[in-house]
């Protein structure tokens, strides 16, 4: 079986507000970054499946015959929906040597890559092909580069099975999917999702599909058309973490001190929801001071929520300190327990406040740039649309 060629790109997200509270079952605003991560996936005729991952250093090959014998009888391939197929599951940790609680970052790759591999192809003949991808975003920094890489692999395999059809035309740089497979795709990269995180709430593939701003509710998706345009300062403390830990310290307390923790839940989710309808009055009324200052105490407030939880880090307490001390606030981002923050600058901060301000970041071991937010969610590219370097990368292999 030959399958079709294709280099997919997917965005990274900020969460502006929700983190962990929307795993359950409060709302969360998320945002699409600019910095994307890529794959190529080229159908090659040797009987090998390859996947080259160079930001984690992780570079494997099979026999197609020998996967093939790991589903046969597995029960059958599974449609999409939320429930990951545990025997499949039990038999990939098996066969990559994955023992209880390893949350090894290259065998979380290699599982959901062969999981959804495996099961878009299973009921057929697993084609042999070179999947590679590279990513701008810092993996296990809260930037939702899990859910990149998800939304990457099931568009991509989703593309190559033929389930969805290839949007790009001759003449195109990039194309994105009609909503029906924007769904479908989605509805895989949160099994990706469900095998690196344990229990994702599914924030981060919905942006990583659809891009731009959203609110998220107990899986219900709202794309926030009417947004201002945001100036953030993105800080990576790089001090790792990982997401799957931080979910489940979140769940252990909440199980713990449920009248305690349960109010702060709620209150995060007052604060998603104050800090949209915020955004929505800056965009029909002239935008004022006082807006910011809102925004300024909403972010405040949740990021000592967030240190209640039990997801604060002393990296993160600094980057609070020396933002705050230029008059900027930040909250972190994501999951926490390190990783990255986001700082909100005002219209009026100026070039020299926020060059200052990232100098004393980077003083202090830090990554800090200022970006632009909204990029467009998952989509294929021709090759010239894609930066030369990440080309460079994706055909070494
Ligand atoms: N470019 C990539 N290549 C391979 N694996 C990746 C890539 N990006 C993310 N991953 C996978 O996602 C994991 C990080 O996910 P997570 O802990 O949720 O952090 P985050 O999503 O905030 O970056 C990595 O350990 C790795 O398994
Ligand atoms: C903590 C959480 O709310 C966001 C995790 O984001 P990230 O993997 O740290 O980028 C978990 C989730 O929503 O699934
Ligand atoms: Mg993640």
């Amino acid at each position: 079986m030959q399958v079709r060629d294709c280099i997919v790109s997917a965005p990274g997200k900020a969460i502006l507000h929700g983190e962990h509270a929307v795993v359950h079952g409060k709302v969360a605003l998320a945002v699409s970054l600019n910095l994307r991560s890529y794959l190529q996936l080229k159908a090659t005729t040797n009987g090998k499946v390859s996947i080259n991952l160079p930001n984690i250093d992780t570079f494997l090959c099979w026999d197609s015959n020998e996967l093939k014998r790991l589903i046969s009888d597995s029960g059958g391939r599974r449609e999409e929906g939320k429930l990951l197929d545990a025997e499949l599951v039990r038999r990939l940790r098996e066969f990559v040597g994955v023992t209880n609680g390893n949350l090894d970052t290259r065998n979380m790759a290699t599982l959901s890559f062969l999981y959804i591999y495996m099961s878009i192809f299973g009921s057929g003949e697993l084609p042999s092909m070179t999947v590679s991808v590279w990513s701008e975003l810092p993996t296990g920094a809260g930037l939702g580069s899990s859910a990149a890489y998800s939304v990457c692999l099931s568009a991509a395999l989703l593309c190559a099975s033929g389930a969805i059809p290839a949007p790009l035309k001759e003449w195109d740089h990039t194309a994105r999917w009609c909503q029906e497979d924007l769904e479908l795709i989605n509805s895989w990269a949160f099994q990706g999702e469900m095998i690196i995180h344990g229990n994702p709430s599914g924030v981060d593939n919905a942006v990583g599909t659809w891009g731009g701003m959203l609110r998220f509710l107990a899986g219900k998706i709202i794309p926030l058309s009417r947004v201002p345009l945001l100036r953030i300062l993105l800080t990576n403390t790089k001090v790792p973490r990982s997401t799957k830990v931080l979910v489940a310290r979140v769940k252990d307390k909440i199980n713990k001190f449920p009248t305690i923790m349960i109010p702060v839940l709620d209150s995060v989710d007052a604060i998603s929801c104050t800090c949209e309808r915020v955004l929505s009055e800056m965009t029909c009324e002239p935008i004022t001071g006082e807006h910011y200052n809102i925004l300024e105490e909403l972010i405040d407030i949740n990021q000592h929520h967030l240190n209640v939880m039990g997801v604060g880090h002393p990296a993160l307490d600094t980057l609070c300190r020396v933002t705050l001390a230029r008059g900027l606030h930040s909250k972190l981002t994501g999951a926490g327990g390190g990783g990255c923050g986001i700082t909100l600058l005002r219209p009026e901060t100026d070039s020299f406040v926020v060059q200052s301000t990232a100098q004393d970041l980077r003083d202090c071991g830090f990554d800090c740039w200022e970006t632009s937010i909204g990029g467009p969610g998952v989509q294929q590219h021709s090759p010239v649309s894609v930066k030369e370097e990440v080309l460079e990368i994706l055909n070494k292999y």
